[in-house]
């Protein structure tokens, strides 16, 4: 049995021989909110399908709380799905379709759901074609987070909701976090996955580039330092780290900084440095870094 609550292990899967998802090997402790991200077609949908057993791998394996991700029906009592187009029952109602979700998930608490259809504001008297696409995405969350499934899979679920139900999302995985539940969220919006994850893992073209916690990240890539200092300008083109240094003129400069501070910081401290200020790079800086060109948003992000 294995402890995570997701976990591949060498995960290939191929279509027509070309890999969606190659050599993936991930694990998500119980409890953690995993972001998952990459642009489009780098694999995130192949491998929450196959976490999800809608498609078999080609070699390697996937697990939910160590079960066999294809033992579909033991690993769905484990976990509830929120894809990225929803589709309902076109015919019920709201809160028809909440009810049915809940009879066939893994047990719902009905008060929080309540409590999140007002949250969400939700009508629930109306019937599935008539709610937009947004609203299809909010009886899905609800239904999701209503449960009392250990693992939640997201996958985009949040690219139709506007910024009000964007915040009653972030404290809706909070709670989730809180109750001890394990999100796995595929996403495109840098500022959510900043926002809501402990650690984000990075795939391009099927392969994971990188796994670590956002402030990991951030301490990888590199920072932009700007100094203000009296009498002669620091010479710092030489010390390990710094990169691109610019004179601002009236007594400033500006450097790239990347990986540990000591050595600029000891030679700053032979000149009259009168300020310091650093910015960190945001989240999509440093995806910037790993795929060299502009992200694409395909999802009003
Ligand atoms: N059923 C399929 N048949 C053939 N190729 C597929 C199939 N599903 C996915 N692919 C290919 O696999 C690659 C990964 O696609 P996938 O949908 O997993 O990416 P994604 O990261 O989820 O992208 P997006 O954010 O656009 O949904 C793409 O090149 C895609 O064209």
């Amino acid at each position: 049995m294995s402890g995570s609550a997701v976990r591949t292990v060498a995960l290939t899967k191929k279509y027509g021989g070309v890999p969606a998802v190659d050599d993936l090997t991930i694990e998500v402790p119980p409890g953690e909110v995993f972001g998952f991200l990459g642009p489009n077609g780098a694999g995130k949908s192949t491998t929450i399908r196959v976490l999800l057993g809608l498609a078999a791998p080609t070699s390697g394996r996937a697990e939910i709380f160590g079960i066999a991700a294809q033992d579909v029906a033991q690993a769905h009592t484990k976990l509830a799905y929120v894809p990225a187009d929803v589709a309902l029952w076109p015919r019920l109602t709201g809160r028809e379709t909440l009810h049915l979700l809940a009879s066939i998930g893994p047990g719902t608490d009905v008060a929080y759901r309540d409590e999140l259809i007002e949250r969400f504001d939700l009508d629930v008297t109306k019937r599935a074609d008539t709610y937009s696409t947004g609203n299809r995405q909010k009886i899905a969350l609800v239904a999701a987070f209503a449960t009392r499934a250990p693992l939640l899979v997201l996958d985009e679920p949040t690219s139709g909701l506007d910024p009000l139900m964007e915040r009653e999302f972030r404290r809706a995985v909070a709670e989730a976090r809180e109750r001890g539940q394990t999100i796995f969220l595929s996403s495109h919006l840098l500022a959510e996955v900043e926002a809501v994850c402990d650690r984000v893992g990075i795939l391009r073209a099927g392969r994971l580039v990188e796994t670590a916690t956002v402030a990991g990240l951030r301490r990888l890539h590199r920072s932009e330092v700007t100094v203000a200092y009296t009498g002669a300008a620091p010479e710092l083109a030489a010390v390990p780290g710094v990169d691109g240094v610019e004179p601002l003129g009236d007594g400033r400069l500006r450097f790239g900084l990347t990986g540990a501070p000591g050595p600029v910081l000891q030679q700053l401290a032979r000149f009259d440095v009168t300020a310091l200020n650093v910015r960190e790079p945001s989240l999509e800086e440093i995806f910037l870094d790993y795929y060299g060109e502009p992200v694409r948003y395909d999802c009003g992000g």
